[in-house]
């Protein structure tokens, strides 16, 4: 089982090195023929703009749109959850291309600028249902886009609870505003899914093997053990920000 990331830009390394960690054959994709015989695929996130304009130059929409149509697995991060949605608002003049398909409406930048990026610890029940593990999962939100709206067909996965000083330009975007309370952060509407946080760059990989799972037909994968050569490039959890009360990192970072 192959399963492919498409890799025109931003952060498909870190993708390809949890699928391998994981015991999968990871695929780049930057052509439409490299889509034929994957089992699945991961829009990582990066620049949805950019994304967008290199797709477009490489007339990779179609397949796209056709390997979603198929009924394969797609999963977005960040940028690929920009892609994936139905509607985006805050985009660049000119707009961007979007290859649809999950119902909801998406904020691009809702979190802010680059300097508005932040880590929490976000509760994920309907990931510990699925894959177990802690009641939380450390989320990496960078440049982040959220959903704001989404259809009866979409299955919310996470939510985020805005803190009460929360602050955004986007907000005057965004209908009911002054009752937002929480924005949501991770979906999954038939075989697309997407998270507006970058579960590729810490060592949890609950989100990978839901997704892998996906693929599957909804049967795990056999539990291999990670590969250690994939140690070498283990990417931690990175302590981008971290509350004072959680400085003594070194216990929440995976041993194995
Ligand atoms: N980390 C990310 O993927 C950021 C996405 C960014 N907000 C965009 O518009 O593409």
């Amino acid at each position: 089982m192959a399963v492919g990331v498409l890799a025109l830009q931003g952060s498909f390394r870190e993708h390809i090195a949890c699928l391998r960690k994981l015991g999968v054959e990871a695929v780049e994709v930057r052509k439409a023929e490299q889509l034929e015989g994957l089992a699945g695929l991961i829009i990582p996130g990066g620049e949805s703009t950019t994304m967008a304009k290199l797709a477009e130059h490489y007339h990779l929409f179609p397949s796209l749109r056709e390997f979603g149509a198929s009924g394969k697995p797609i999963w977005g991060t960040c940028a690929g959850l920009i892609f994936l949605a139905d509607k985006a608002v805050g985009q660049k003049a000119g707009g961007q291309d979007l290859l649809g398909g999950l119902d909801c409406t998406v904020h691009r930048n809702f979190f802010g600028c680059q300097l508005n990026s932040f880590e929490t610890q976000l509760p994920v029940p309907a990931l510990v249902s699925e894959e177990g593990g802690p009641s939380s999962f450390r989320a990496v939100f960078i440049r982040a886009p959220a959903i704001t709206e989404a259809g009866p067909s979409v299955e919310v996965l996470a939510e985020y609870t805005l803190p009460s000083n929360f602050q955004t330009s986007a907000l005057d975007q965004v209908e009911g505003q002054e009752e937002l309370q929480k924005v949501i952060v991770a979906v999954r509407q038939k075989n697309l899914m997407a998270t507006a946080f970058h579960p590729e760059l810490t060592s949890d990989m609950r989100w990978h093997r839901y997704f892998l799972k996906m693929v599957n037909g909804g049967k795990n994968l056999e539990r291999r053990k990670e590969s250690s050569m994939m140690g070498l490039l283990q990417v931690k959890d990175l302590p981008i920000f971290r509350e004072a009360d959680h400085l003594s990192f070194d216990n929440d970072f995976d041993q194995g």
